[in-house]
């Protein structure tokens, strides 16, 4: 079987819902990155709260299931929308990185609400190699509720960065060695006291956005809240929102120093699916933001769009606590003429 479905069944495009408790809807994401990086023990790791031992290479294209609801169940009662919790999946379209599949893989990229783009952090070469990633998946894809400007490769959809594998990169922030010619001259050239930040070095095809989340799959470690934000984030656009052509909050551009702190996390989807959207629930677990984080100026540059997550797009997305009896009370839309 060239793809498999290994969470359930997707509810289709939405309007699903039976007295508000059934399935209303479905966003599709694309999981990318070169193979090997850990795509699957990633997705393995969203779906089922744990790690994998031995990850099977993805033959293909394997497709998983998240329920995810969406709502608030103490909403007000002038507030239709918000009174009810909804149910919703979200498909993780897990796309095999082996070059063998690289002719054809693009039957997947169909109706796609976002990206997560993932590479692993001890090989550099797999993050400049999300330019082609993104490039491929603009140009060949088919997109349910576009944004009004494009992200890397004109990608026209929100996306994520998650830099896997962050346990093979010591603490003190060496890099361990990639095998890559660049890599060997960064590093020489860090020794040397050349740069102030590893960062600055221009590297060919760089992918936008320095910051993104991280995550140790393997040792089932990764920001599994920012995670379920993008989620909501893209359920929100798909079937909440009428504001395509907006800027988009999701397009500021993000700091070096908005890589969120690791945790382990145990999987309580159910308590978290119960939070409300407040800015104070992104300082996770009660750890405050660095100093620097917290005095800077807004970024002011709007364009390119940048990844969906990091410190500044919090500030500024719509997801706070106050905005979202807007989303909610906006009213149905407009983005079921983009079925699937
Ligand atoms: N050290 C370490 N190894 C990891 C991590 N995540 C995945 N791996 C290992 O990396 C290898 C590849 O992982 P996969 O999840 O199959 O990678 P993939 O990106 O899905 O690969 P393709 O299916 O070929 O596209 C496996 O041996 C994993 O156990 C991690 O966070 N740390």
């Amino acid at each position: 079987m060239f793809w498999k479905d290994s969470g359930g069944r997707s509810s289709g495009g939405g309007g699903l819902e039976q007295s508000g408790v059934g399935p209303f809807g479905q966003v599709r994401v694309l999981v990318v990155g070169d193979s090997g990086v850990g795509k699957s023990s990633l997705v393995h790791l969203i779906l089922k709260g744990s790690s994998i031992a031995r990850p099977a290479q993805t033959v293909g294209c394997t497709v998983g299931i998240k329920h995810i609801t969406y709502g608030s169940a103490g909403g007000s009662s002038n507030n239709i929308i918000s009174d009810v919790e909804r149910n919703f999946f979200v498909e993780l379209w897990d796309v095999s990185g082996h070059e063998r599949y690289r002719a054809c893989r693009s039957i997947f990229y169909t109706q796609i609400n976002g990206v997560i783009f993932v590479y692993d952090l001890s090989q550099r070469k797999t993050k400049t190699n999300l330019n082609k990633w993104a490039v491929e998946v603009a140009e060949t894809g088919t997109f349910s509720a576009p944004l009004g400007s494009g992200g890397p490769g004109g990608l026209p959809v929100p996306y994520l960065v998650i830099a896997n594998k962050v346990d093979t990169v010591p603490i003190d922030g060496s890099r361990v060695s990639s095998g890559s010619l660049v890599d060997f001259a960064r590093q020489w050239v860090e020794k040397q006291g050349l740069l102030p930040s590893s960062e600055e070095l221009p590297l060919t095809e760089s992918f936008p956005g320095n910051s993104g989340l991280r995550s140790a799959a393997k040792e089932a470690r990764y920001d599994k809240e920012a995670v379920i934000k993008f989620f909501r984030m893209l359920i929100r656009r798909r079937f909440f929102s009428n504001e395509l052509a907006a800027p988009s909050p999701w397009s500021l551009t993000p700091r070096e120093d908005s890589v969120l702190p690791l945790e382990t996390l145990k999987d309580d989807v159910h308590s978290f699916q119960r939070k409300s959207y407040s800015g104070e629930d992104f300082m996770h677990k009660g750890v405050t933001p660095m100093p620097a984080q917290r005095n800077l100026a807004p970024p002011p540059n709007l364009s390119p769009q940048q990844p969906a997550f990091s410190l500044d797009n919090y500030r500024y997305h719509r997801f706070s606590s106050p905005s979202l009896p807007d989303v909610m009370s906006s009213s149905r839309t407009s983005r079921e003429d983009i079925d699937v």
